[in-house]
C-alpha cells in the first residue's frame, strides 16, 4: 500500500465496516491536522491528498477535492449508518484550493484556513448545523452543508430600498452610487421581464428566462425571489457577494415580498421604504418615465396600493422617505445611513492583505483562532468576536492580525 497512511482511532467494535469503506479509495492519503479530534471518534478513515476530517457527534465530515471541479468537496461519513453521505452543497464554494487546516466551532459550522494564500480569501465557514442549515435540510429532505466565506472587516450592513414602481428608486440609488462609488455596489438582480431600451443585461439585471430562473431557485441560487408585477424577480447569493468582495456595501432595490424575505435571512440589512407625496404624483412620474405600457402602467399602480399599505404598516421597514423633493429626500437618505458630511475618499475601506503561510495549524483561545506557521516566528490571530451573518451570505465582522516578527 506504499503511501497509504491512515488515521487510525480506538479500534472499537464498529471498526471493520468502516475500514472497507475506507479501502475503497485509491489516491495517496494524507493525514489530516485534526488527527485528535479525530481520535475520539474511534474512526478509521483514509483520507486523500489535501483532505481534512473534522468529527461532530456521529458524523465525520470531510473537506477537500475542491480542486478537482467534478468533486463536491465535501463528504460525510456517519459512524451510526457505516455510511458515506455526498450533502446538498449550498452557498458560493470557495475556489479551486489544497491545503487548509480546519477547527470546530460551536458544533454548528466548521472553520476552513486556506494554507498558502492571501489573507482576504483565506477564511471560509462550512456550515453543519446553523440555523440556516436546519432550515434547508427540511426544504431538500437531505444532508445540506452550507459555504460562506468570511470577510475581515466590519462590513457595512447591506441596504434593501422598496417602493412602488415609478416612486424614484432608481433614481435615489443611482445618486448614492454617483457620491459615493467605492462605498455603494449595486446587487444585480435576476429577471424575467424584458429590458427596457436603456437597460444592460448584466448591469440593471440578468435578464434570463422563467423556465431557467425556476431551475436556479430549485437549486438553491437565490437569496430571495418574488413574483413581481406577472414575472420573477430574485437576487441571488453571488449578486451580494460580488459587492462584498469588492469590499463594498450592498444596495438592493427589491419589492415587499422580497424586503420580508431578506429580513429573515442573515443579511441584517437596513430596510428603507420609499413612498411619493400623493398616488397622482406617482402616477404621473411612471408615465413620464415612458418605459411601460399602458397595460403595465395600470397594472403597478394597481399593485401599488397595496405596496404602500404593506410598506408603511407592516413595521418590516426601518425608515419610511417620502420623494418630494429629490434633492431633500436625498439628503434625508444620506442622513439614515450616516453619510452626510462624509466624503467618498475618507470612507474607503483600508485593510491591509498579507500572505499566509504554506503550513499552518490552528488553535482557539476563547474567541480567537491562533493560527500558527510552522516556519516563521509570525502568528496570526483571528477574533470572531464581532462575527455575524453567515450563509447564504458572507460571514462579516471578522479581524485578522499578525503579532510577533
Ligand atoms: N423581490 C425582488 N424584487 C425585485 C428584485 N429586483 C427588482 N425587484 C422589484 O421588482 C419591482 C419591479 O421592478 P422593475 O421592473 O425594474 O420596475 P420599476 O420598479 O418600475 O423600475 C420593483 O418593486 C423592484 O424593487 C429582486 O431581486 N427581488
Ligand atoms: N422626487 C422626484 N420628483 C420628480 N420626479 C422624480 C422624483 N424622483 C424620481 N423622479 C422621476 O420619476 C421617474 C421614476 O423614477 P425611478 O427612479 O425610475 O423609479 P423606480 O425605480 O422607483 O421605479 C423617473 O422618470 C424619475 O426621473
Amino acid at each position: 500500500m506504499g503511501l497509504m497512511n491512515y488515521i487510525k482511532f480506538c479500534p472499537f467494535s464498529g471498526l471493520k465496516s468502516v475500514e472497507n469503506i475506507a479501502l475503497m479509495g485509491e489516491a495517496p492519503a494524507f493525514i489530516a491536522d485534526d488527527l485528535q479530534t479525530s481520535f475520539s471518534n474511534g474512526l478509521h478513515l483514509k483520507l486523500n491528498e489535501f483532505e481534512t476530517a473534522t468529527v461532530i457527534g456521529n458524523k465525520t465530515y470531510v473537506i477537500g477535492g475542491i480542486s478537482d471541479p467534478t468533486s463536491t468537496g465535501v463528504r460525510i461519513f456517519n459512524k451510526s449508518t457505516g455510511n458515506w453521505v455526498i450533502p446538498t452543497i449550498l452557498g458560493t464554494k470557495p475556489k479551486a484550493f489544497k491545503g487548509h487546516s480546519t477547527i470546530l466551532l460551536n458544533k454548528d459550522r466548521i472553520l476552513i484556513i486556506k494554507t498558502n494564500s492571501k489573507s482576504n480569501d483565506s477564511i471560509w465557514f462550512l456550515e453543519v448545523d446553523t440555523q440556516f442549515v436546519e432550515d434547508q435540510k427540511k426544504k431538500f429532505e437531505t444532508e445540506v452543508v452550507a459555504w460562506s466565506k468570511g470577510v475581515v472587516g466590519d462590513a457595512e450592513r447591506p441596504i434593501v430600498i422598496s417602493g412602488p414602481s415609478g416612486v424614484g428608486k432608481g433614481t435615489l440609488i443611482n445618486m448614492l452610487m454617483k457620491e459615493f462609488p467605492s462605498m455603494f455596489g449595486f446587487s444585480v438582480s435576476h429577471t424575467t421581464r424584458a429590458p427596457r431600451e436603456k437597460e444592460e443585461n448584466g448591469v440593471h439585471y440578468h435578464f434570463t428566462n422563467r423556465s431557467v430562473m425556476e431551475e436556479e431557485i430549485k437549486a438553491g441560487k437565490f437569496l430571495e425571489f418574488a413574483a413581481v408585477h406577472g414575472n420573477l424577480y430574485g437576487t441571488s447569493v453571488e449578486a451580494v457577494e460580488v459587492v462584498a468582495d469588492a469590499g463594498k456595501r450592498c444596495i438592493l432595490d427589491i419589492d415587499v415580498q422580497g424586503a420580508r424575505s431578506v429580513r429573515g435571512s442573515s443579511l441584517e440589512a437596513i430596510f428603507v421604504f420609499i413612498c411619493p407625496p400623493s398616488f397622482e404624483e406617482l402616477e404621473k412620474r411612471l408615465r413620464a418615465r415612458g418605459t411601460e405600457t399602458e397595460e403595465q402602467i395600470q397594472k403597478r399602480l394597481r399593485n401599488a396600493k397595496s405596496e404602500l399599505e404593506q410598506g408603511k404598516s407592516s413595521g418590516l421597514f426601518d425608515h419610511v422617505l417620502v420623494n418630494d423633493d429629490l434633492e431633500a429626500c436625498y439628503e434625508r437618505l444620506k442622513k439614515i445611513l450616516d453619510l452626510d458630511g462624509s466624503s467618498d475618499a475618507t470612507l474607503k475601506a483600508q485593510t491591509k492583505v498579507f500572505d499566509l503561510p504554506m503550513e499552518l495549524s490552528l488553535s482557539k483561545i476563547n474567541e480567537k483562532i491562533l493560527i500558527n506557521s510552522g516556519n516563521d516566528d509570525r502568528r496570526i490571530v483571528l477574533d470572531l468576536s464581532s462575527m455575524k451573518g453567515g450563509a447564504p451570505g458572507r460571514t462579516r465582522g471578522l479581524c485578522m492580525y499578525t503579532t510577533g516578527n
